[in-house]
């Protein structure tokens, strides 16, 4: 049998478990099954389940990540066998609920698998995570019958799905979208325009797509777009080449133009003018597993460079011993450690049912700033071997600098925090 069914069928068996006592009552201190307390106050053990999921995801990048991640990096080779292994553990599938057959899991949880990946390489880690942006909008905001077929397509075979907002002239300026989307006589819409930096788009089977819909330019925005899913073979769908990026080169990144594509009104997400807002929203589900990533890059980054500072002497010492040495280390923890309980905070924040954009943004924003700074702070240990591609934390620096620009920019999340912050103060005024 193949091992990762049966790992698959071990996750669930943890879920299960799961399930029942959540069910029967909510995580309590005392019995040191909580990921975070509720009566008690925070508390920050991870339950039994979830250090049994964790140890399924530290085993699987151990196996099945880490060996072939500097390869994938020299070739930009999709790693669709690794994608399809994921999927067969439950982790392309992690915040589908289990009615449309996905692993449901809290968004704790989904972030700790996160974080395992990006450890092992943040390249293969995106093409297994952008699925989770794709699937967002439909989690959140589809129909029973769009969940039954989009989720349940996903969950049903190895399948890809991708985001597609981001255009060749708006990226953070979303409310910028110039695809536009115009309704036939029919009710069903016509997609003109062209998307670009499309993660997964050369292998997904369909798109979460934003399009104008209210062509006059006064329109609010929280009204002027709608949010359709669009089949990858739709006739003028036309996917573009594969982009060659600075680092995480085993994702795939595209462009996409849409010529005359025609969309059913079936695929409308709520309804025309929701669309902004649907993707907005999935940016509160997606960004702290995106911060958990980033997090995994820099305990690899913090792991290398002690490992390194223990071996490598300097004037007949290991460098370790050096105190210019130990400052960069523990900076790193530093970082590490509180982007680490930014990520819990703002998965937690989910989980309890409650808006977290706040908190999805501080995670987003401090895990991506930690880190570049870990990935440098790590070149930095190594010297001259650091900057050689011979060596790990090359590839590492490399990849971490997208974390300050997807899913929002450093600059964006700082933005929306802002904006959270005088939203709550006015409200207290
Ligand atoms: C593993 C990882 C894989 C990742 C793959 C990478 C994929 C990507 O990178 S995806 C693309 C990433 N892009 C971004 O993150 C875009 C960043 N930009 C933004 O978030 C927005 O454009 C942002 C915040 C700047 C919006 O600013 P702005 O244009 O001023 O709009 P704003 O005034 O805030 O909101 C417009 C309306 O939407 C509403 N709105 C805004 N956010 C939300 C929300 N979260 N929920 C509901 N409504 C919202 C507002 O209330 C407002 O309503 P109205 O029009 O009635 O006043």
């Amino acid at each position: 049998m193949n091992p990762f069914k049966l790992a698959r069928s071990s996750l669930a068996s943890i879920l299960c478990r799961s399930v029942q006592r959540q069910t029967t009552t909510i995580r309590h201190v005392s019995d040191g099954s909580g990921a975070a307390g509720t009566d008690s106050g925070p508390f920050f053990d991870l339950s039994e389940d979830q250090r049994n999921i964790v140890d399924l995801a530290e085993k699987f990048v151990r196996e099945e990540i880490i060996p072939v991640a500097p390869k994938l990096d020299k070739t930009g080779e999709y790693p669709m066998d690794i994608v399809k292994k994921a999927w067969e553990l439950g982790f392309v599938t992690n915040a589908i609920p289990p009615q449309y057959g996905g692993m449901g899991l809290s968004l704790l949880d989904h972030c700790l698998i996160e974080e395992k990946i990006g450890y092992g390489c943040t390249g293969i880690g995106t093409a297994i995570s952008a699925n989770a942006l794709g699937q967002a909008p439909v989690i959140l905001f589809g129909n029973e019958e769009q969940k039954k077929e989009y989720l349940g397509r996903l969950t049903a075979e190895p399948l890809i799905c991708a985001y597609a907002v981001t255009e060749p002239g708006t990226g953070s300026d979303v409310a910028g979208v110039k695809t536009r989307a115009e309704r036939t006589p029919d009710g069903d819409y016509i997609l003109n325009g062209n998307k670009m930096w499309i993660t997964n788009a050369g292998y997904a089977n369909w798109f979460f797509v934003l399009a104008r819909t209210n062509p006059d330019p006064k329109a609010k925005t929280s009204e002027a777009f709608t949010g359709f899913i669009v089949e990858r073979d739709t006739p003028g769908v036309i996917i573009g080449r594969k982009e060659w990026n600075m680092g995480q080169r085993a994702s795939d990144t595209r462009g996409i133009t849409f010529e005359n594509a025609l969309v059913p009104k079936k695929n409308v997400l709520l309804k025309e003018g929701n669309g902004f807002r649907i993707a907005m929203g999935a940016f509160d589900l997606t960004r702290p597993p995106v911060a958990a990533g980033a997090v995994g890059l820099a305990q690899r980054a913090f792991d290398e460079a002690t490992a390194y500072s223990f071996q490598r002497k300097t004037f007949g010492i290991p460098i370790a011993a050096h105190q210019a040495i130990q400052f960069i280390l523990a900076d790193m923890a530093i970082g590490i450690e509180t982007s680490r309980m930014a990520y819990y905070r703002a998965a937690w924040e989910f989980d309890q049912g409650r808006r977290n954009t706040y908190w999805a943004s501080i995670a987003k924003c401090h895990a991506g700033d930690v880190a570049n700074k870990c990935a440098t702070d790590a070149v930095q240990v190594f010297g001259g071997a650091g900057f050689n591609s011979e060596f790990p934390v090359e590839k590492l620096m490399r990849d971490a600098k997208i974390f300050q620009i997807y899913e929002g920019t450093a600059q964006i999340q700082r933005l929306v925090i802002s904006r959270e912050h005088f939203t709550l103060a006015k409200q207290k005024a």
